[in-house]
């Protein structure tokens, strides 16, 4: 579903992602993980046209998206939620969902009955009138999810959607992304929660220092001694 054939982004003098070249599948849930300023977040940007100085080819549904910007990625479906909730702190909860809705929709009425289902399957009716800032951070994330699902991707890709969450809620947000996949869309997510990406992914691919050091399924990666070294440690060193 989706290509990126050796995707780089350079900052100055710093490679945040070098020659990273990777497919995710149609309807799998591919996990990414890392250290802290692995480049995550930068390949995600790349994917998203949002890293002005990337190189390399991304391709989606085997057509090159290379040159088009955000919003036509987002249009072909390509939806994304970012690490820290990017909101509309002065709209409500109902009308951040209908920013989402109206890259598909032409009318607000359109976007309405979108925004009503969607806060109807992530269960956040009762906040539709409320303003962000009265939210939890499990609440803003959930609202994070609805507007990027809003838009009706094919691929969704979250970033550390279940950071500063509460056990409880991890669990939760791990059965809402499962019944999200039933709904045919693809899931590629960043996840430092390990519990969650061994109950989630088919696969796993992990990051560090801007390229990728394994890919395989969870217990693969898991076992892999390099990606021990790199980023989970060993228990006897904790
Ligand atoms: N806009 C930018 N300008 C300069 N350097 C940047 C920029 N964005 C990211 N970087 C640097 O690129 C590297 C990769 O950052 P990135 O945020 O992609 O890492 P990450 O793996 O997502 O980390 P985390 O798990 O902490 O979110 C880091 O060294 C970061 O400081």
């Amino acid at each position: 579903m989706l290509k990126c054939d050796s995707v780089s982004v350079v900052f100055g003098g710093l490679t945040a992602v070098n020659k990273v070249s990777f497919n995710v599948d149609e309807n799998e849930i591919l996990g990414m993980i890392g250290p802290n300023g692995a480049g995550k977040t930068t390949l995600f940007n790349a994917i998203c046209g949002d890293a002005k100085s990337a190189t390399g080819k991304v391709s989606f549904e085997d057509r090159d998206i290379t040159p088009l910007t955000t919003d036509s990625r987002c249009r072909l479906g390509i939806g994304r939620t970012f690490q820290i909730p990017q909101l509309f702190e002065t709209l409500t909860v109902k009308e951040n969902i209908m920013i989402g809705a109206l890259c598909r929709v032409p009318n607000i009425s359109s976007a309405s009955e979108i925004a009503e289902k969607i806060m109807e399957l992530l269960e956040i009716k009762d906040l539709g009138a409320h303003y962000p800032a009265v939210l939890t951070i499990g609440q803003r994330k959930r609202l994070e999810l609805s507007r990027a699902l809003a838009t009706q991707p094919k691929l969704l890709l979250l970033d550390e959607i279940m950071g500063g969450l509460h056990y409880n809620e991890v669990e939760e947000t791990v059965a809402l992304l499962k019944r999200i996949r039933e709904q045919g869309i693809t899931i590629f997510m960043i996840e430092h929660v390990i519990s969650a990406v061994v109950s989630l992914c088919d696969r796993v691919t992990v990051m560090n220092r801007g390229g990728f050091i394994a890919q395989g399924t969870p217990s693969e990666v898991m076992e892999n001694n390099e990606v021990i070294n790199a980023y989970l440690g060993r228990a006897e060193d904790a």
